[in-house]
Parts: structure tokens; C-alpha cells; sequence
């Protein structure tokens, strides 16, 4: 009986005789090598990333990463004791991470078993990683039944990881070592450690998707029945009802939005969809299902319909921006004026003061209001990841990328804006190279050489002093000159006065309607207290508050006890009785009036003690008329 390598060279030497004693799985895929033309000869896997482009793959690949490191650390002493290697690659079959006896992963670099090599099939011959990948199924290969003579040593086992809910490839775990070293356990431990990777990803799942749903019922602006909410790896997870049933007017399958199918209207597809951060990282994305087109047009297909506005137009865009003390209605006019105008916009302010509100209201009152409205948070992504998500890539720019190439964000704001939120995290080279597109109006995908033109309006916001960046040399002055043409500055919370109230009304209403509760306005005493606090989170920490006290309150409006004790700590005003209540003015006044008595009318020390900066404890001096006793 010929022996399986006397099998292998029937075969590679033409013979296309069927080859006797070699199992099925093997012969089929040598089959498959040889009609795709691997070297028989082969030595070695060949390496496929630099070490940017293995940056790049793992980032990509971080959730898998996470799961399988500690797995890969427990089996650490099995291995060292087996003298064998655990190796986890990606879904392409490129190895990303190794773990293992050290004098074997010294073996493995030599056939290059390290990460940055491509281990499919196509690019190295029948192995375990590719033919597992390749089948779909957990394959042990022996010594010679790997294709490839330099790779006729080892002995391999491995097993797909695949995606808790829609089982697709996620990556292969593979045990690898010399033949002498590798035992039957292994294929079972490979299977064992791939499921494990399996239950850790669908335990972090589930809490991603816990704390995506979280921030999207936080966030008011959505239509939440027309709404489509995708998790991170861009499958359906909340369809609103008018969503599903909009979407099967217009004979979509909910099911399938966000996987880019072909048939997909272009705003249905994850990469138009508007992301969801949590903490800076991207946790999902959300798209507003278009309302009054219940059918296509005859024959057309869904492709054709075109993109939905994000959200109900109010007649005044700026209506959207609570606020009227006297540094909002000088903010808001400086850009409803600058709405007009096509120049990029620079909004600048502490984190929370609205800048994307702002934003917003700017693109929809500009004559771009049309186009779509696109956000990047310059901060939330890696050099690498937001490089291509603004000016996209090229097909086979990198390994992994898609195929046809990607359209960036640039290109998605086509004429429309292009809002780049902390503008002033972004890394030196790609300042240089948003500076050539904004000059050129052109964008040039990475990995390519032609440009692409774009209209875009550029609304840029940062936290940052950008000046002081600019004389610190971490950010181009060319670029702030050219982005900061004209700017807007948006106070803290705690300068805004009446503001606070305003805004706690609006949004306990807003709450109360999104959460189906019936509600009135919080009570005075309530305001009193959040209009003593220092608001260090600004509107989005005064949202949070509201929106928590309006849930949990048991009473029909926010009373001062639902608000947390930290609210206002310090400069709480003493509690009026019933019949000597007081309206939020009057409590203002008191308030003031206390702590400048406290303080002996020290200005500077009365502002410290309510909280407030001096400029507004100023404002309020003069709007209720304090005089210093005597002054
Ligand atoms: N003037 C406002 N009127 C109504 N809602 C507001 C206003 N300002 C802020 N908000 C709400 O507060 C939250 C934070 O606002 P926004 O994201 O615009 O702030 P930001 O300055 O862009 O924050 P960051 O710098 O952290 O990105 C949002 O939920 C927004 O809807």
C-alpha cells in the first residue's frame, strides 16, 4: 500500500490518477492547492504585514483578541509541558497573536508560524488554520499531509471561532507543534479553547449591546419607532415598529440591514449609519428609516430611494438649542449668521456645552442642509482606523480590506457637512493630509494615487485651546488658520444662569415622553439646587441627572430629594417651608445674597462659594439688582 507521501507525490508530479491511502479531506484539498497554483516546494508561509498593517489587523480584530488572550494564557503551561505552540489568526487566515514553548515558536518562525503570516490554503498549501477555515470545521493535518515539503514536520489542529449569533468566521485557533510533540488531545483542546473564545465574545456582547441600547434611549433626538440600531459588528439589534414596518413596505428584510447587502438603500448600510460611542469607542450605529415613501416607485429598486433627513426638521434649525442667556443668543446669532456662509466653522468649549447641537443646527440652516450631516470623532479612533474612515482606502490598500475599496466620510459628506469633533487629537500626518483635501477639494483614498472631488462644509470642535496647541507645535498653524476662519465659543453650564433651568425642563419633558411617564415641570426647590451647581459635565451631565431623577422619581414632577446628594453640595439653599415657598428668581437672589454676606460682599469668594464663574455671579448681580448694603 503506498504511503501518503508517496500519495502527494503522485499527485504534485501530474499524475491525475486518485491517490490511494490519504483521507478525503486531505486529497480534496491538495486538489484545491494545486488548481490554485501553491509551490509544492514551499518552505515557509508567506508574510503578509508590515508591522503597521499587523497594527492595523489586530486592532481590527480587538474583541477576538481580548477573548482568546486569556484562554491562551491558561493553556501556557500545557503547552510548555507538550512542546507545542497555540496560534490565533483572523477570519483571512493572517496570524495575529502566539503563545507557546518558546524552542517550538522559535521552529514556527522558521515556516514563518508567527503573526503577519498568511496561513490559508491559497497562500500556503493544505495546513490546519486554512483547511479549517477553508471547510469550516475543526481539522487535525499530520506531518506529510500538509501540501507544502517545508511544512511536513509539524502537526497541527485547529478549529474556527465563529460569531455567537450569526456564526460567521471570527478567527481559527490552531495548536501547533513537531510531529513527535503533538497529540491527539490536541484537536479536543483547540475545539475546547475555541468555544471558550466563543462563550467570552458572547458574554461581552451582551453587555456591549446592554450599554448600546442605554445610550441610544439617552439620546432625544432619535424618532426611536423609526429607528434601526446596529451593534458593532453592524447587525440589526432594536428595529423601531414604524421602522419594521416601513421597511417592509418598501419590501426591505429588517434582518438583513446593516450587512450590506447589494439591494440595500445606501442609508440603510452600516457605513452611512450614524456610530454610537461609548466611553470613545464605537459600540454600535443607528439609522432613521425614512417616513412618507411607503412604496417604491414601480420597478425601482430600494437603491434608488434617496437619504432620510436624521430627524424632523423644526421650521428654526437653532429652535433645537435651549438657551437664551445673553452668551447663547450672542452664540446662536454668530452662527445663524455663519450659516449662511460657506466657511468652515470652529466650535470650541468644554466637553457637554452642545458643540455637535451647535453643529447640527449650523448644517441644517446652511444651504448644504440638504446633504447629509456626517460626524467623526477624531479622538474615538486609532492614526490607522481614521485614516481610512475619513478619506477611505483603496481595494488591496492593506490585507483584509474590502473589496472595490471604501468610500471615507469625506466622501459620505459629499455636499453636505463634515463634522470633525476633537479636531485637536488628531495625529500630525493626518492633519497634513486633511490640510491638502481641504485646499485641493479633493480627497485622495489611501492606497491610491487619483483624487475624488468633494463639497464639503467643514464644522471642526474641540475642548482644546487650539492657539496654545499651535505655539506648542502639536498642531499645524496652517491647518487652524485654515479651519478656524470663524469661530464660536460656547460657555460652561454654570455661566449660563437661567439656562440651567430651561434646559432641566425641556429635558424632564423630553424623558418623560420617551419613557411614557406622566410628568410635570421638576419643583422649584429642585431648580434652586441644579442652579447652584458647578456642572463640570456641563448640558450632557445635567441630561444624565434629569433623565435619571425623572425615572426614578415617585412623585409626578423632580422633587430637590431625587436629585442626587452631589447636585448642588455646598451651596444648597436652607429649605423653605411650604407656606413660604419661593420662585426660582427669589431663591437666586437669597442665594446670592447669603453667600455674599458670608463672604463679606468678596466678590470672587461669592462666586467660588455658589459654584458660578465671577462673570456670571455678575450677570446676575445686575439682572436682579444686588447692591452691596451701603454700596
Ligand atoms: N443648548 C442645548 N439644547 C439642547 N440640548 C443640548 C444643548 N446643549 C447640549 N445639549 C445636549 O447635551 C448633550 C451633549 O451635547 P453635545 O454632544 O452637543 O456636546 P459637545 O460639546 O459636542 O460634547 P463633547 O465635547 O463631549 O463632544 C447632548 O445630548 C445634547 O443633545
Amino acid at each position: 500500500m503506498p504511503s501518503v507521501f508517496d500519495a502527494w507525490e503522485t499527485l504534485v508530479t501530474g499524475d491525475a490518477r486518485a491517490v490511494a491511502g490519504v483521507r478525503d479531506l486531505v486529497e480534496n484539498s491538495w486538489r484545491r492547492c494545486l488548481k490554485t497554483g501553491v509551490d509544492p516546494a514551499g518552505r515557509e508561509a508567506p508574510l503578509v504585514c508590515s508591522e503597521d498593517r499587523l497594527g492595523l489587523r489586530r486592532e481590527r480584530a480587538e474583541d477576538l483578541r481580548g477573548a482568546a488572550a486569556p484562554v491562551m494564557g491558561d493553556a501556557r503551561a500545557f503547552l510548555a509541558e507538550t512542546g507545542t505552540m497555540m496560534v490565533l489568526a483572523d477570519p483571512d487566515g493572517v496570524v495575529l497573536d502566539v503563545e507557546g514553548d518558546g524552542r517550538t515558536r522559535d521552529r514556527g518562525e522558521v515556516i514563518r508560524l508567527m503573526p503577519g503570516a498568511d496561513w490559508t490554503e491559497t497562500a500556503s498549501g493544505t495546513n490546519a488554520i486554512g483547511t479549517a477555515l477553508a471547510l469550516g470545521a475543526p481539522v487535525q493535518i499530520h506531518a506529510v499531509e500538509h501540501f507544502c515539503a517545508g511544512i511536513k514536520q509539524w502537526t497541527c489542529s485547529a478549529a474556527v471561532i465563529r460569531d455567537p449569533v450569526d456564526r460567521t468566521a471570527l478567527g481559527v485557533l490552531d495548536i501547533s507543534g513537531l510531529s513527535g510533540a503533538h497529540n491527539a488531545h490536541c484537536l479536543a483542546l483547540a475545539v475546547t479553547a475555541a468555544g471558550r473564545i466563543e462563550g467570552r465574545i458572547a458574554k461581552r456582547d451582551l453587555n456591549l449591546r446592554a450599554r448600546l441600547i442605554e445610550a441610544v434611549l439617552s439620546e432625544e433626538r432619535w424618532p426611536m419607532d423609526r429607528l434601526v440600531v446596529f451593534d458593532h459588528r453592524g447587525r440589526p439589534v432594536r428595529i423601531g415598529d414604524r421602522a419594521r414596518r416601513l421597511l417592509k413596505e418598501m419590501a426591505l428584510d429588517p434582518a438583513r440591514t446593516g450587512t450590506g447587502g447589494a439591494a440595500l438603500p445606501d442609508w440603510l448600510k452600516i457605513e452611512a449609519a450614524e456610530p454610537v460611542f461609548d466611553a470613545a469607542r464605537r459600540i454600535g450605529a443607528v439609522c432613521v428609516v425614512p417616513q412618507g415613501r411607503p412604496h417604491l416607485p414601480g420597478g425601482a429598486r430600494a437603491r434608488d430611494l434617496t437619504p432620510p433627513p436624521i430627524c424632523e426638521r423644526p421650521a428654526d434649525p437653532f429652535d433645537e438649542v435651549i438657551g437664551d442667556s445673553p452668551p447663547m443668543i450672542k452664540a446662536k446669532a454668530t452662527a445663524r449668521r455663519l450659516a449662511g456662509v460657506e466657511v468652515p466653522v470652529l466650535l470650541t468649549g468644554p466637553t457637554g456645552t452642545g458643540k455637535e447641537v451647535f453643529a447640527r443646527a449650523i448644517h441644517r440652516a446652511s444651504a448644504m442642509g440638504q446633504g447629509a450631516f456626517v460626524a467623526v470623532n477624531c479622538g474615538a479612533l486609532a492614526r490607522d482606523l481614521l485614516a481610512t474612515e475619513l478619506f477611505g482606502y483603496a481595494e488591496g490598500a492593506f490585507t483584509g480590506a474590502r473589496k472595490g475599496g471604501m468610500a471615507g466620510k469625506f466622501e459620505a459628506a459629499h455636499d453636505g457637512t463634515l463634522f470633525l469633533d476633537e479636531i485637536g487629537e488628531m495625529p500630525a500626518e493626518l492633519q497634513a493630509h486633511l490640510l491638502r483635501v481641504l485646499e485641493q477639494g479633493a480627497v485622495v483614498r489611501v492606497g491610491e494615487a487619483h483624487e475624488r472631488p468633494v463639497r464639503v462644509r467643514l464644522i471642526a470642535a474641540t475642548h482644546r485651546d487650539l492657539p496654545a496647541e499651535v505655539a506648542a507645535g502639536r498642531f499645524r498653524a496652517d491647518l487652524y488658520f485654515r479651519i478656524a476662519v470663524t469661530a464660536i465659543t460656547l460657555p460652561p453650564l454654570a455661566e449660563r444662569g437661567p439656562d440651567i433651568a430651561r434646559l432641566a425642563c425641556h429635558f424632564a419633558a423630553s424623558a418623560a415622553r420617551r419613557h411614557g411617564l406622566v410628568r410635570h415641570p421638576p419643583a422649584d426647590e429642585a431648580l434652586a439646587r441644579l442652579a447652584t451647581h458647578d456642572w463640570p459635565g456641563n448640558v450632557r451631565e445635567l441630561r444624565n441627572v434629569i433623565e435619571q431623577a425623572t425615572i426614578l422619581t415617585l412623585a409626578d414632577r423632580i422633587e430637590a430629594a431625587d436629585l442626587p446628594a452631589t447636585i448642588g453640595a455646598g451651596h444648597v439653599l436652607r429649605p423653605q417651608p411650604a407656606e413660604t415657598a419661593v420662585s426660582l428668581d427669589e431663591a437666586e437672589v437669597q442665594a446670592i445674597l447669603a453667600a455674599a454676606t458670608e463672604t463679606g460682599w468678596n466678590l470672587a469668594a461669592t462666586a467660588r462659594r455658589l459654584g458660578i464663574a465671577k462673570s456670571t455671579l455678575y450677570e446676575k448681580l445686575r439682572r436682579h439688582g444686588i447692591r452691596r448694603p451701603g454700596g
